[in-house]
């Protein structure tokens, strides 16, 4: 019997009556078309009635390793369903890796995430044809399990400042891999610590006596029989961490380690073998699986907070305490305009991130096959847009995941809750693969350039020539999103003015810069606000929507830009011709007013909103947000499954606590 058959909470079915748009367009918008959305429900059929990929106990009460065993003989047999899977084996797998359906099964983190997601697209992007001939198919097989060694424990931000050396030996031929320093063991490389057998390492390339900077390496880590470190390999794990434990985090040094000249990855620049250096055409192109990594976070980071909304929304429905109005029923949470104001930004913006990061998709793909054909002309727009929105979509949505915990009480504090899990997952994307601050200092290059320069790509045109569109704000949405892109051209003018001003000074650029890194760090995020924004108002002009869903998508894309224009009004205040103008003080009043409204105009379609993503109970993974809001019920249960109620009186009763009560007698 499908869960939509049994118990449904009276207050979730009351919101689901009359819903004025079809859900399921929204499901199918949201997949990218009906077809990837039969595809997705058909591989969630066939991965999650699997009994053996089910948890016979709740993670949360296993041992550190018996949890990465746990999940690593699921991610295991994951694999092996893989190979008949009725969707094909590349869309299960980009499935099972993210935070939707592989997060049904693999709960703490995959072990073999960092296999897929960064080993094999960094062998594909580095590696030259014969390089790939050679380890792909191998990868693809799983004869090799790989992981991405970058960091190190003195160095993560800093790459040029890496200490790990591999140094070439004309001689022999060879690669001599070396950790000269503590602070040059590697540190952090997910799937490293256990599960990884073989790694892309990145290290310090000299030949020739002197050093051609960062490369990336081919190195196996592990015996492939006994999987034991190879003699000079020295690996472990680095310990429990915030969120996703299951992922084995490790370390690795390289004492004096050879590797053929031939594992140096040589797509982009080359060891010829009497040790020549051939250069490549941009010394960044080693940083792309970086940057492939960013685009792709975007993406899960927007799905985990999907999950944090639906469980919030549902719980906001059933959940019903305090007085509304004196001497009447105790009302829905969801009610309380305060708890609108709480949910109904986050909703949005599952929707606005979801627009931006497929534009992203897109502007990647389209760069990428130019890479491949040796035209860089995109990079740079491509490195600014992917820093801004991997920084702009994992932090604000670490924001959001967190209100929405707040909004379910204390029973989002519960681990059952799943809120632990998925603040774990978005907060770690704030740190991993560029720490946030780094990249919007990134952004601010970039932008920063273009203005002084007056090039530069898509996403920056609005700064280049002199400022279009309407001189005051006018309440449409157009005129609004003028007002977002007036304050990022405004900010960025700010951090030149703010630049140029330290340079009169007599600063050296280098002071200058670390003097406007606050004017600099908010022009960055201005900017990707602004692409956000516009991203959502122009996919609502364009598209095949019917009017009930165009209508409701356009309520939200209205109180999402008003939101944060009443969130980050601050901002004006540094651009002076706003202030000037007295645009913030009238414009402000009226939005609010609007805001409100939006508030209430949204609330009655929350739980059919949250529907319509389609998130299957066993993907949400608590009860505060399944389907039929039963929620006290599934509470009650998942406390049952406590070790510490499988017996009335627990043995330590006995050992300590009885001896206390004694000797206080
Ligand atoms: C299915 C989905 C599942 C998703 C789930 C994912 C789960 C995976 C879990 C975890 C994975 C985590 C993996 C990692 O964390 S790997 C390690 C990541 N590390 C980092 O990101 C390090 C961050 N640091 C850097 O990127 C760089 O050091 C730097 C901050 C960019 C600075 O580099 P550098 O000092 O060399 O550069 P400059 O600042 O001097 O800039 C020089 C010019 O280069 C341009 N630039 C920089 N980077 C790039 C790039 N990547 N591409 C293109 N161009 C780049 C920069 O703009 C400057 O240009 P200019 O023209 O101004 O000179
Ligand atoms: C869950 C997780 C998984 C990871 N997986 C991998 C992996 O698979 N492979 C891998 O190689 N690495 C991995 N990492 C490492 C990760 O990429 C780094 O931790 C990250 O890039 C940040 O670098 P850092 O730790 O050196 O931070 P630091 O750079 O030391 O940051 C500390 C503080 O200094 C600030 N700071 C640093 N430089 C500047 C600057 N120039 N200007 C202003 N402020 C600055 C930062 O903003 C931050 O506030 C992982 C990390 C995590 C948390």
């Amino acid at each position: 019997m499908s869960q939509k058959e049994t118990y449904e909470n009276p207050d979730l079915k009351k919101e689901r009556q009359n819903c004025p748009f079809n859900k399921e367009e929204i499901t199918n918008l949201l997949d990218g078309g009906k077809e990837k959305t039969a595809e997705r429900k058909q591989l969630e059929n066939y991965i999650l009635s699997d009994e053996q990929l089910k948890d016979a106990v709740p993670m949360e009460y296993l041992s550190h390793a018996d949890k990465y065993a746990e999940e690593l003989r699921k991610a295991c047999l994951l694999m092996h369903k893989l190979e008949n899977s009725p969707a094909g084996q590349v869309p299960t797998l980009r499935a099972l890796m993210g935070a939707g359906l592989g997060s049904a099964v693999l709960k703490e983190g995959n072990p073999l995430a960092l296999h897929y997601v960064m080993f094999i697209p960094a062998l594909m992007g580095q590696g030259t044809i014969d390089q790939q001939a050679k380890w792909l198919a191998k990868a693809y097989n799983l004869n090799i399990i790989g992981t991405y060694a970058q960091t190190e424990l003195g160095h993560g931000t800093f790459l040029r400042g890496l200490e790990t050396t591999a140094t070439y030996d004309p001689n022999t031929q060879e690669f001599v891999l070396e950790s000269p320093s503590l602070t040059a063991y590697k540190w952090w490389p997910g799937s490293l610590g256990k599960t990884a057998n073989y790694a892309v390492v990145m290290a310090q390339l000299y030949t020739k006596g002197k050093c051609e900077g960062t490369h990336p390496f081919m190195v196996q880590l592990r015996d492939e029989e006994t999987h034991e470190p190879l003699p000079g390999i020295v690996i472990g794990e680095i310990g429990p961490k915030l969120g996703m434990n299951t992922n084995d985090n490790g370390y690795l040094g390289f004492e004096k380690f050879r590797i053929p000249r031939d594992q140096l990855l040589m797509k982009h620049s080359q060891v010829l073998e009497d040790g020549t250096y051939v250069k490549p055409t941009n010394s960044k192109l080693s940083y792309a699986t970086m940057v492939f990594v960013r685009v792709v976070v975007c993406q899960d980071v927007t799905t985990n907070l999907r999950k944090a909304v639906t469980i919030a929304t549902r719980y906001s429905c059933v959940r019903r305490q305090s007085e509304l109005k004196p001497g009447d029923r105790e009302p829905q949470v969801m009610d309380y305009q305060a708890q609108q104001n709480k949910l109904l930004p986050p909703l949005a913006a599952t929707f606005a991130f979801q627009l931006a990061s497929d534009h992203l998709w897109n502007l990647y793909n389209t760069a990428n096959n130019n890479i491949e054909q040796g035209d860089l002309e995109l990079l740079p727009d491509l490195h600014g847009l992917s820093c801004a929105l991997k920084a702009l979509c994992s932090s604000e949505g670490a924001n959001f995941v967190e209100v929405c915990r707040q909004s379910c009480g204390g029973h989002g504090y519960m681990a059952c809750s799943n809120f632990p899990r998925i603040y774990g997952q978005v907060t770690a994307a704030e740190t991993y693969e560029g720490e946030n601050t780094v990249l919007w200092l990134q952004v601010a290059r970039y932008l920063v350039k273009t203005r002084k320069e007056q090039t530069g790509g898509l996403s920056v045109k609005y700064l280049i020539g002199e400022e279009k569109g309407p001189k005051t704000v006018d309440t449409t949405l157009e005129g609004i999103v003028h007002l977002y892109r007036r304050t990022a051209v405004g900010l960025v003018d700010v951090a030149i003015a703010e630049l140029e001003k330290s340079g009169r000074k007599g600063e050296a650029p280098h002071d200058a810069w670390n003097h406007a890194a606050v004017y600099l760090i908010k022009a960055a995020q201005a900017h990707a606000r602004l692409f956000v924004v516009e991203s959502f108002v122009n996919s609502l002009k364009v598209g095949n929507l019917s009017a009930p869903v165009r209508t409701v998508l356009s309520q939200l894309c209205e109180l999402f830009i008003i939101y944060w224009l009443l969130e980050r009004s601050g901002e004006l205040f540094f651009v002076r011709q706003f202030i000037k103008k007295r645009l913030v003080t009238v414009e402000f009043q009226v939005r609010t007013l609007l805001y409100v409204k939006l508030l209430a105009a949204i609330r009655p379609q929350a739980v059919n909103l949250v529907d319509s993503f389609d998130l299957r109970d066993e993907i949400l993974a608590s009860p505060l947000g399944c389907w039929d809001g039963n929620v006290y019920q599934r509470l009650f249960d998942e406390a049952a499954k406590s070790p510490l109620n499988q017996s009335s009186v627990h043995e330590s009763f006995h050992k300590y606590l009885k001896p206390l009560l004694k000797s206080n007698l």
